[in-house]
């Protein structure tokens, strides 16, 4: 294995492949020895960033236009004296300097302080803009108790209420307005390393519905966890939100709603616009990962682009790897084998499907012929039972799962579902709070030793049922998982099924292995490595899914997995990573990871440096 280590660099300037900027103090020995160009940051490498610090060797009042000083406040207390002189902020913040240690303390006490969590997901908003560093330490330090404050179920009140609590921009919007001029505004962002974007339209956020514009909480949200869980660069990530009106009136009629008042743009209409959105943004950042993310009716985008650009849908293909992950786990406890499975999912939208078919191809791995293993599935959405005969056109991604074998007989209610099909499996993709009745969850547990209960509706409103009512209802003998988290329940922890799980370490293989499209392989994959990494005593305590703690370690090795799966599909451009152990690789990629603590030290040893050598033209001057 090539020795990861970071040495001083006689030349200057070079890049640090975890932060991708240019660093006059340190190279990446390996990188230049062997070919490998950067992975994470590459893009950024030979985008101008050199010229930049040029710049700012020269001109130390330039130094507020450089991307060290875009990553780490200016004010940030814990820049020591020579620093703040360096940078002209001396005098202008307390004199104290201060540790991570003590920075976290009075930021986690201010958070307690704040009375709400919408109080609180305002409050490191603020935190993210002002010291961004910090804020990623202090989220990767305490990922379990912050994550629903930047994620589900607080994002979802977040992009409800974006219009009244709105104060800065953290991302871009392209109106069905500036369709034929998409490639100019892109232009307008900020950043020439941006490695990954997700991008939604805002038509379908959480089990909350169409928010239009105000969706855009989601890709923000999503992105923090790319760069807490898998170390991608904050300036490499673009929150993207489309704004091809909305078929929300009340927000159309919202003096304070920020997008345009046009009732959603026609499906044809859609579809050109994206055409022209993933064309212009794989022009200006060329191998840019593309992340779809709560649209109403996603597959037509996926099918149209998944074999021509680096992307992927999260609701679909993330979800269904996730929770094929955890459901792996959960086969293996309950010794129900894949041919005697019955699954009856509550919702038969993009994350139902996904999820169905995910595991379809599990059965089949397991033995299954495929029209055994589709049989396996019951769906069940807003008419009830999905069956040919039930006398509504199906959506075309209904049919592959619609039941010919119920007699004629149309059945409308889960309960009476659940006492048709006597099942192993009750899914949640429905968005309806509640819908696993105490009496639902009874019959789960008289049908099955160990019934598998997964709510997976998200923000915490719309799950199917709470871990409490799971719990108390199959008297403990349930698998339960669920999309938003929810607290322990007599000592039991609950599993969380969400796609945060995998698609940060997706977004990482796919950036890393340089992969030019993201095969069902590679998704797969995700989802196996998911299932393998919990540690023994995770196993032990019967969880399914790894402690959230761990995310970064988990991202490594779903990342490992998927970087193996697009070598397998031969989708791989960074062919040198072919040669590399598995231990190499997660070497390889967690070198490549973001890590607020390190970069934090790299910014001040380059500013330190950057203060010696001022020093030394002051002295000959
Ligand atoms: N846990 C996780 O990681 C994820 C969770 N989700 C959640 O799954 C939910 C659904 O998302 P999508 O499938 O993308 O939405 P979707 O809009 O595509 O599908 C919703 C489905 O629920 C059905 N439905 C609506 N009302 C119903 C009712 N009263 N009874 C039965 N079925 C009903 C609809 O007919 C449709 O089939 C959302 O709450 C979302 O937050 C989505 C992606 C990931
Ligand atoms: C988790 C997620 O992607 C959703 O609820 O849509
Ligand atoms: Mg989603």
């Amino acid at each position: 294995m090539p020795k990861l280590a970071f040495r001083r660099a006689p030349s200057y300037p070079t890049f640090s492949t975890r932060t991708g900027r240019a660093l006059p103090s340190y190279t990446h020995s390996s990188m230049a020895r062997d070919g490998i160009t950067n992975g994470v940051n590459g893009v950024g490498a030979s985008n101008g960033v050199a010229p930049m610090a040029n710049v700012r060797h020269a001109h130390t009042h330039h130094v507020r236009h450089t991307r060290v000083a875009d990553l780490s406040s200016d004010f940030d207390t814990s820049h020591p004296t020579e620093v703040r002189k360096y940078l002209r902020t001396y005098g202008l913040t307390p004199p104290a300097v201060e540790s991570f240690q003590t920075q976290a303390e009075r930021c986690l006490k201010l958070l307690s302080l704040k009375p709400t969590p919408i109080d609180k997901f305002q409050y490191l908003t603020h935190l993210k803009a002002t010291n961004v560093h910090l804020f990623y330490r202090l989220l990767a330090e305490n990922i379990k108790e912050l994550t629903p404050l930047i994620y589900t179920p607080t994002v979802g009140e977040a992009c409800q209420k974006w219009s009244e609590i709105y104060t800065q921009p953290e991302g871009m919007y392209l109106s069905f307005d500036d369709k034929g001029h998409l490639h100019s505004v892109i232009q307008n962002w900020p950043k020439h390393n941006v490695e990954i974007t997700v991008v939604t339209d805002g038509s379908r956020i959480l089990g909350l519905g169409d928010l239009g514009i105000n969706g855009m909480g989601i890709p923000v949200g999503k992105l923090s966890l790319y760069t807490a869980c898998a170390g991608i660069r904050p300036d490499a990530t673009l929150p993207l939100t489309l704004d091809l009106g909305t078929s929300n009136e009340q927000l159309r009629n919202d003096p304070l709603y920020m997008g345009s008042r046009r009732p959603k743009v026609s499906a044809q209409e859609e579809q050109e616009f994206l055409d022209e959105m993933m064309a212009a943004l794989t022009e200006r950042w060329p191998g840019i990962v593309i992340q779809f993310e709560d649209f109403k009716n996603p597959f037509p985008a996926l099918e149209r682009y998944r074999d021509h650009y680096t992307c992927f849908n999260d609701d679909i293909q993330g979800t269904g790897a996730v929770i094929l992950g955890g459901f792996i786990n959960a086969v293996k406890r309950t010794g129900v084998a894949a041919k005697d499975q019955r699954a009856v999912f509550l919702g038969a939208g993009s994350a139902g499907v996904g999820v169905a078919k995910q595991i379809v191809e599990f059965f089949m791995r397991e033995g299954l012929t495929e029209d055994q293993a589709r049989k396996c599935f019951w769906l069940v959405d807003s008419k009830g039972l999905v069956t040919n005969d039930r006398g509504d056109k199906l959506a075309d991604h209904k049919i592959y799962f619609s039941r010919d074998d119920n007699d004629g007989k149309q059945i409308k209610s889960l309960a009476d579902v659940v006492e048709y099909v006597k099942p192993t499996i009750l899914m949640g993709l429905s968005t309806i709070g509640g819908a696993f009745t105490p009496e639902i969850l009874t019959r789960m547990s008289e049908l099955n030793a160990h019934p598998v209960i997964f709510p997976l509706s998200n923000p915490s409103s719309q799950s199917e049922c709470t871990f409490a009512d799971a719990m108390k209802y199959t008297k403990s003998t349930c698998l339960f998982a669920s999309g938003s988290p929810f607290p322990d329940y007599e000592g039991q922890t609950p599993g969380q099924g969400n796609n945060m799980y995998v698609f940060p370490g997706i977004g990482l293989g796919t950036i890393l292995s340089k992969a030019v499209n993201v095969t069902q392989e590679m998704i797969y994959a995700s989802a196996e490595l998911l299932s393998t990494s919990l540690t023994p005593e995770e196993h032990a305590k019967g969880w399914l899914y790894p402690d959230i703690a761990r995310i970064r370690d988990v991202s490594v090795t779903v990342a490992r997995g998927v970087i193996r799966a697009a070598q397998a599909s031969s989708v791989d451009r960074e062919l040198a990573l072919r040669n590399l152990s598995d231990e190499q690789l997660d070497e390889y990629i967690r070198e490549r990871m973001y890590d607020p603590k390190l970069e934090k030290l790299l910014v001040e040893e380059e500013l330190l440096h950057l203060v010696k050598s001022m020093q030394g033209v002051e002295h000959k001057l």
